[in-house]
């Protein structure tokens, strides 16, 4: 579909069929940027073109990386075991993940690199993971604004530190991995909950010692500076996060059997599975086994009367790109669903929490406000506006989802990004019979 300024979902017919989800798009990223830090080739299959992770491949290039689409999804990144100096500012585009990894592993090398993206990604904050780098050798100058894109890095000679993580962040826990990579000594980040595992599982198919002990509710996670990384072959399963918009029509559209093939189960990612069962989904995994290190799955999902639920708050970290997407099947649930904990949603590609309040109560749903959360009152949705997307993907799918299954159509801005994470959404959702259209 050719970039439409605006994009409608109407009431839609019971929708039936298989498809397969793209490829996940944290394993993405971190494929290209291991595979650049590595010596010798590293061969990708399933990696996610998303705009985000296409970003992220001209980053590596620029860091002097061979990169080659030898097919779809099917790449090869010839590393030359470490980054060189870039000739040009490095754009991440809207991926948070992209620009937090890229300074992490950016920071081992002597050289000097201006970090920048999108008008979303310019308004995220970036000490969270500047802060221990910083503490670890590498020097930042901020050129706009402190914590915010643009930021000019120089790298190199730097020396180990223990992080003790005040929130569960992947990025922020990957970014200092990666820079103690090439630190002196050990580098350890403790976590009080564990956040997804993708980089310390990669990292060990790339060759290096990843040490994981318990602590807690979570885990203290070290490794020691210095290891090379060899470049191997990677096969990425399919995004339970983008899964996630195909199933959630399965369950809200009457009359429909939705299954999405190939999705990966690591259990740091599948939050949101787990709380649709407690919600009453009729939500069944099939086909269980290994693909590409990870357990992977074929997912099921038929039409489901839900009824609302408590999310547990330490699911957080397991689901946190995902609460868009349970807030609009939580609008056809009974009663109240309450998600609570959840304060940063308000740091990702936008607020989501007002992002998904104000789109829901633009539709005609009962939702409560809260500082780090919000409750969702489940009923008739209405439907029938035009939903403020602030540049983010996942409350363009989430709306777009609703009305599939509302009163009347609901329309959403800015649809060309959805290609962040889901290229191809529209086809695949229209192609298991949802109505889907440009315009309004
Ligand atoms: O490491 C990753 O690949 C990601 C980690 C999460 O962010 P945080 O680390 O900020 O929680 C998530 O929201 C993001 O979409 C992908
Ligand atoms: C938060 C997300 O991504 P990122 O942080 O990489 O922009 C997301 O995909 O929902």
């Amino acid at each position: 579909m050719t970039n439409p300024t605006q994009l409608t979902a109407r009431r839609s017919p019971a929708l039936k069929g298989v498809v397969r989800a793209p490829g996940d798009k944290s394993m993405s990223h971190r494929s290209m940027i291991l595979g650049a830090m590595a010596t010798g080739v590293t061969e990708v299959e399933g990696l996610l073109e998303g705009d985000d992770v296409l970003a992220t491949a001209r980053a590596v290039e620029a860091f002097g990386a061979t990169v080659e689409r030898l097919g779809e999804g099917h790449w090869r990144v010839t590393g030359q075991g470490g980054f060189r100096q870039p000739a040009d500012v490095i754009d991440c585009g809207n991926a948070g993940t992209g620009v937090r990894l890229l300074m992490g592993a950016a920071a081992g090398y002597p050289i000097t690199v201006t970090f920048d993206g999108d008008g979303s990604l310019r308004k995220r904050p970036m000490k969270r993971v500047t802060g221990p780098l910083e503490q670890m050798g590498a020097r930042f100058g901020w050129q706009a604004a402190e914590d915010r894109l643009p930021v000019e890095l120089s790298g190199g000679s730097l020396t180990s530190i223990d992080y003790v993580q005040t929130v569960a962040s992947a990025q922020v826990k990957s970014a200092i991995l990666l820079a103690g990579l090439n630190a002196d000594g050990v580098t350890t980040v403790e976590e009080p909950e564990k956040s997804r595992d993708h980089t310390e599982r990669m990292l060990r198919a790339f060759g290096a010692e990843v040490d994981v002990t318990p602590g807690g509710e979570g885990w203290v996670v070290s490794l020691q500076g210095g290891q090379p990384l060899t470049g191997t072959a990677v096969s990425v399963p399919g995004d339970p996060s983008s899964a996630a918009f195909p199933l959630a029509a399965g369950l809200v559209v009457p009359g429909s059997e939705v299954t999405v093939e190939g999705v990966m189960l690591n259990p740091l990612r599948t939050g949101l599975f787990d709380t649709w069962l407690e919600m009453g989904a009729d939500l069944t995994i099939s086909n269980r086994r290994m693909a590409g290190g990870e357990e992977v799955g074929d997912i099921t999902a038929r039409h489901s009367t839900l009824k609302g639920v408590v999310v547990p708050e330490d699911r957080a970290a397991s689901m946190i790109d995902e609460y868009p997407i349970l807030a609009a099947t939580a609008a056809f649930a009974e009663g109240q669903t309450v998600m609570r904990g959840v304060g940063e949603m308000r740091v990702k590609e936008s607020d989501r929490i007002a992002l998904m309040v104000a789109g829901l109560r633009a539709c005609g749903v009962e939702v409560e406000e809260e500082p780090e959360g919000f409750i969702v009152t489940g009923g008739v949705v209405r439907g029938g506006a035009t939903v403020q997307t602030a540049h983010d993907h996942r409350i363009a799918m989430s709306h777009l989802v609703l009305g599939l299954a509302a009163a009347e159509p609901i329309s959403v801005d800015e649809p060309g990004m959805i290609a962040t994470s889901f290229p191809g959404f529209v086809e695949l959702m229209n192609g298991l019979g949802a109505d889907i259209a440009a315009g309004q």
